[in-house]
């Protein structure tokens, strides 16, 4: 019964950073990932453009989806105005254990709630469930598959806004090129690509922002 890549990582951090220390539990996830094991976080370089892209659209209600060990749920939730709220989904239980217990070393959880199930099922819950009216910023980082198909449905639940924020992960690597023609073709976003490179790597990578006209 060894132990796995997330609880080495969370051990890593309660060891190496400094507790309700947010900038400091990133810092050691990221070296740790690059000193130790790879995993599959947004990662420093692409974090850097997601902390800006945050700041500037300064949101209220953030939506998630893809937790892993909680790393980008951080870089979201550090730089949430008081009152603001990111609410993370996460399909694989012992993930969503890690990253509670890597959240709550930070000190954020109070501005973070963990969904646990898969994005199909939690999607049309959330406006009666958490009471959301729409998302000012969507982060998607689950299975590249379903990053069409949720984009649709979150549509069509009405989460998203005139001037919802969509910022999409690993459209270049592992890639998503459904959901890529789909905002870049559709009249309804205006969609901007942010040249990066693959977590931890020099593979190219990139974030795609698109922003929903109404
Ligand atoms: O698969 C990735 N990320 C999603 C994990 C799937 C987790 C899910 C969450 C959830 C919540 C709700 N409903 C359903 C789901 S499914 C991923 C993979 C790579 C990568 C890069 C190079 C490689 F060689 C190999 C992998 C890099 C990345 O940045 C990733 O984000
Ligand atoms: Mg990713």
């Amino acid at each position: 019964k060894g132990s796995s890549k997330p609880q080495r990582m969370l051990s890593y951090v309660q060891r190496h950073s400094k507790r309700g220390d947010p900038d400091s539990v990133i810092s050691t996830i990221d070296i740790f990932c690059r000193s130790k094991e790879w995993a599959m976080n947004v990662g420093d370089e692409k974090g850097l453009i997601l902390d800006k892209l945050i700041c500037e659209a300064n949101p209220s209600i953030v939506l998630e989806l893809g937790t892993y060990c909680g790393y980008s749920s951080l870089r979201i939730a550090r730089l949430l105005p008081p009152g603001g709220r990111l609410f993370t989904m996460e399909f694989n239980p012992a993930y969503a254990k890690i990253a509670k217990q890597i959240i709550a070393w930070a000190g954020l959880e109070s501005k973070i709630q963990v969904l646990e199930g898969p994005s199909g099922d939690l999607i049309p819950q959330l406006k009666k469930k958490h009471a959301i009216e729409k998302c000012d910023i969507i982060f998607i980082d689950h299975w590249k598959d379903c990053y069409l198909p949720d984009t649709k449905l979150l549509e069509e639940c009405g989460l998203i806004g005139k001037g919802t924020v969509l910022i999409a992960d690993n459209v270049t690597f592992p890639g998503t090129p459904d959901y890529l023609e789909y905002v870049r073709n559709s009249p309804h976003y205006s969609s901007q690509y942010f040249k990066s490179y693959l977590e931890y790597s020099k593979t190219e990578d990139g974030l795609e922002k698109s922003v929903f006209l109404g």
